[in-house]
């Protein structure tokens, strides 16, 4: 059994099956401590005879039935095929009701790589699944086999997926767990099914695939000449074959059906790509290589604990917190990442646009890769990112090709309704997919108006994503009247609006961004612009241009704000961009009465920029002039920390639109607020927050749910300078969809803020 201090409490373990696998167990739980005994069955008695030798096993037996008495945990870590066998020998051996109750005296587990056809056994053995047995799969191996290759670290790191069932008990799943815990593998659960179809194609076909060039070439006349001169791409590629025959045989017996679905789905990319080389066409080349190489590159940065990993991968539950030491103040000169609206724009104008466009200052955050990858899988060659820089080869505005699956967007809203708009248009089908968070924001704001232009979507119930959208319909432009004041919703027209008969044309009930207005004309693109009404008239081409994207000011807020609220505190933030729908902030904070200076003023690409010099002074609350909302919408989160630590209140009025960004931004904000003892009100369409003045020590500290939203995650880090206590945030891995890299930069400044990872079980 597992104890509170996560220390496997099982009095002796039996391992069937002693292989690398399962002598790597025994190696990992020795090296971590284990005070049990260990006994294993092997059908070898050399292998017995060395596992005892190397101090792994205490004692082993060829035999199953003597070794089943006293133990309370069994692990069979024998092949897929052997399993059957296996289990029928144990039925006969265990005492009844060994595996029964809520809390079964004896748990059994395994480590087959394929998980139908072992469930499968364990029903026509017992006739059920006992509720002490629990399958998993630790996703770990070498092509080394034998207990002579036992490695205590092969687990290190590494997942164990376990695949309960409703009959597996509770406390018999904890004791797995817990014994993978000790081998400092990360455990995590799905249903067989799933299970069986991620392993066909992440592990099962790459090693068909490995076998089957090794015995390609091995079968050749000039092998000896061939592998001789092999080189690193042959070694890297096919490592795995030297892998253990009879347990892949026994996995693709076992798992024939998924791995048969993942093996057509690479025929059908090996044909592509065959012909595109016979019909030497180095465009189809390069958009696969290209599309490739950037897939792996990001999959590695996915492998790195993000947010995509844990929603879209593995549904793995890593969680990243951010851990916020109290007091301080920031100096020094720096530069935020790239504005996120900017990026997501360059690389869809890019690719629709005739030529090639330079993009320099690209967000590398995952929202705005999301749609660099999207756009990939629409058959679009795009370089980069390298430090910023992208190079988009555009397609025309009828060149996208219909992606295989659905696109994925992450967390991303600007990329969901700016692609619907975009998407409408085309003469193919597609589905937009996003992560839990966007799932829950509404799109019924971009799929009304765009029905009304006669494009065809299907959403989620209450016009929740997904969204399904058919291709080949006719557009024509309307004249739209918008409900809130939305870029997202403004763009996503005028996208549609590219493809549409006639004129396209919206009208906006308060100044928003206007990115990409800018960035169409830039493109030569004609738009118009009276008052509050924008528009254009479709049919229209794109031309590259170069793109330049100044520094988000939405991340800079972050730190304007921590300079704002902590004495001593001098900093300066270069580049940033200060489109005048943007500046909502500055506007705010001046009011405020921040020491706020805008230097080195200049116009990049079409859009101003300046260095933003701010200094520490007192601040004082004030009612948000209501025209400044929308030109301050992401900065709200940030804001509200400013106003915590200002003398007397702030009122934030006409804001419900920040309650469907992220999060519920004013309720995440109020309820973290709460937490660290800030006096407020919340209101439907904004909130009052009482401000501490100049004492030095403004609010407390305490445990934040950030909700995943990376900018409730932020705003708390900057609130820690004010703090009397530690400020620890949780659920911070989404700071990675905007700001990459903010931890690294609050800490240079003068932050003190640290992270922490824990697999959540
Ligand atoms: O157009 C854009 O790039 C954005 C518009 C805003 O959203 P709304 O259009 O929903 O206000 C903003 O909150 C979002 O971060 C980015
Ligand atoms: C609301 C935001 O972004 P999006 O709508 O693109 O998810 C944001 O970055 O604060």
């Amino acid at each position: 059994m597992g104890d509170a201090s996560g220390q496997v409490a099982e009095s002796r373990i039996l391992i069937v099956g002693l292989g690398l696998i399962g002598g790597s167990l025994a190696a990992a739980l020795r090296a971590g401590g284990f005070g049990g005994t260990i006994h294993s069955c092997d059908p070898d008695p050399d292998e017995i005879a060395r596992g005892i030798a190397m101090g792994l096993i205490d004692h082993g037996d060829t035999r199953l039935a003597p070794l089943v008495e006293g133990a309370s945990l069994i692990v069979l870590s024998v092949p897929v095929l052997a399993m059957e066998s296996v289990m029928a020998e144990l039925v006969e051996a265990l005492p009844a009701g060994a595996l029964d109750g809520e809390a079964p005296p004896v748990t059994v587990t395994d480590v087959g790589s394929t998980k139908a056809a072992v469930r499968d056994c364990a029903l026509r053995v017992f006739g059920r699944l006992p509720p002490g047995l629990v399958l998993g799969h630790p996703i770990a191996g070498s092509e080394k086999s034998g207990v002579a290759a036992a490695n205590p670290c092969l687990y290190v790191n590494h997942k164990v997926i376990l695949t309960p069932s409703a009959e597996t008990a509770p406390a018999a799943v904890a004791r797995v767990r817990t014994l993978w815990q000790a081998c400092r593998a990360q455990v995590l659960e799905m249903d067989v099914e799933r299970h069986d179809q991620v392993l066909a194609r992440t592990s099962h076909l790459p090693h068909l695939l490995a076998f089957s060039l090794v015995d390609t070439l091995a079968r050749q006349d000039e092998r000896l000449e061939i592998f001789r001169y092999a080189a690193g791409g042959f070694r890297d590629f096919t490592r795995i074959a030297g892998s253990d025959p009879v347990m892949w045989r026994d996995i693709f017996v076992a798992n024939r059906e998924a791995v048969l679905a993942s093996l057509d789905e690479f025929e059908a990319g090996v044909s592509r790509l065959r012909r595109a080389v016979e019909a030497g066409d180095g465009d189809a080349m390069l958009a696969i290589f290209d599309r490739a190489s950037h897939a792996r590159h990001y999959f590695d940065s996915l492998l790195n604990q993000t947010s995509y990993q844990v929603e879209y991968q593995m549904e793995s539950q890593e969680k990243l917190t951010f851990l916020a030491a109290p007091g301080g103040h920031v100096a020094g000169r720096i530069r935020v990442p790239g504005d996120k609206s900017m990026s997501h724009r360059s690389i869809m104008l890019g690719a629709l646009a005739e030529g090639i466009t330079e993009v320099k200052g690209f967000l590398e955050g995952e929202d705005s890769l999301a749609t660099l990858q999207a756009f990939r899988e629409m058959g679009v060659a795009i370089e980069g990112p390298h430090q910023g820089r992208v190079t988009v080869h555009g397609v025309g505005m009828h060149g996208l090709k219909a992606p295989s699956g659905p696109l994925y967007v992450g967390n991303a809203g600007t990329a969901m309704r700016l692609f619907s708009g975009l998407l409408a248009g085309q003469a193919f089908d597609t589905e937009l997919i996003g992560d839990a968070s966007l799932t829950k924001r509404p799109m019924g704001r971009v799929a009304d108006p765009l029905r009304l232009m006669g494009a065809v979507i299907e959403t989620a119930e209450d016009g929740r994503p997904p969204l399904k959208i058919r291709g080949g319909q006719t557009l024509k432009g309307i004249d739209y009247d918008m409900p809130m004041a939305s870029a997202q919703v403004k763009s996503c027209l005028l996208l549609a609006g590219l493809y549409a008969d006639g004129e396209t044309r919206v009208r906006e009930p308060a100044p928003t961004r206007d990115h990409t207005e800018r960035m169409l004309t830039g493109f030569g693109y004609e738009v118009g612009r009276e008052g509050d009404t924008c528009w254009l008239t479709g049919g229209g081409k794109l031309t590259a241009a170069p793109i330049d994207v100044p520094s988000d000011i939405s991340s800079a807020t972050f730190f304007l704000v921590a300079a704002a609220i902590s004495p001593g505190s001098n900093l300066v933030l270069e580049h940033v961009g200060i489109n005048p729908t943007r500046i909502g902030v500055i506007n705010i904070l001046k009011l405020m009465g921040a020491d706020l200076h805008l230097t080195n003023e200049r116009e990049v690409g079409g859009e101003p920029v300046a260095d933003l010099h701010i200094r520490y002074a007192p601040l004082h609350g004030i009612d948000i002039p209501v025209d400044q909302v929308p030109l301050a919408i992401d900065e709200f989160p940030a804001l509200f920390i400013a106003a915590a630590c200002a003398t007397g209140t702030t009122r934030l009025r006409g804001a419900e639109e920040l309650r469907v960004k992220e999060s519920d931004r004013i309720q995440a904000m109020a309820d973290g607020l709460a937490t660290i003892g800030v006096e407020h009100t919340v209101r439907e369409d904004g909130i009052d927050i009482v401000g501490a003045g100049e004492r030095e020590v403004a609010y407390g500290g305490g445990r934040i749910d950030s909700l995943g939203d990376h900018r409730i995650a932020m705003a708390f880090v900057i609130a820690s300078l004010r703090a009397g206590e530690a400020i620890i945030i949780d659920d911070c891995a989404n700071v990675a969809t905007s700001f990459p890299g903010f931890v690294e930069l609050a800490c240079t400044v003068g932050l003190q803020v640290g992270e922490d990872t824990e697999v959540m079980t």
